[in-house]
């Protein structure tokens, strides 16, 4: 089982969503950044630093919320997510094709991740909590 950190990142009470490349597995879809949790490295250690080398900002882990395991034909992972707030720096994506603000509505309609979809399921009304009611243009 291969364990995955990603972060929900909060800017006010929208959350980043970034979509993958074509030429990764799940080609165009969408996940919460983050990535694998390397040997000798915490949760949080790793949540910070995958930040770092993706979208170069500096974040702050807030909260861990459940983590959903799932199984891909090619690999099984456990998706361990946290609640995060930007600390500083701007946004430049390294590894994805894009990255939206997306209130609660824009959650329902990106193509996400089977994991993460269940990811949102479980988490829906801790995450709806922290979320606004506004429309995504709001973002
Ligand atoms: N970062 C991230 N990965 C996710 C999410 N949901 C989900 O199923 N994953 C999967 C995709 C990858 O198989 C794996 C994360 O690996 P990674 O980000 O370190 O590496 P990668 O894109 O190169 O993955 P891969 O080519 O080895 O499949 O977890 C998510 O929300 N965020």
């Amino acid at each position: 089982m291969i364990e995955v950190c990603c972060a929900i990142i909060f800017s006010g009470e929208c959350v980043l969503a970034v979509q993958r490349g074509g030429e990764s597995h799940h080609p165009y879809q969408w996940e919460f950044p983050g990535g694998k949790v390397e040997p000798g490295e915490n949760y949080a250690e790793c949540i910070v630093r995958e930040i770092r080398e993706e979208l170069q900002v500096e974040i702050q882990p807030l909260a861990k919320l459940q983590a959903v395991e799932h199984n891909y034909p090619e690999k099984s992972i456990r998706l361990i997510p946290f609640v995060c707030q930007l600390v500083h720096g701007t946004i430049t994506l390294t590894e994805h094709n894009h990255s939206i603000w997306i209130s609660r509505n824009g959650l329902d309609q990106l193509n996400w991740q089977e994991a993460d979809r269940r990811l949102l399921e479980i988490n829906k009304s801790e995450l709806l909590k922290r979320m606004m009611r506004k429309d995504d243009h709001d973002c």
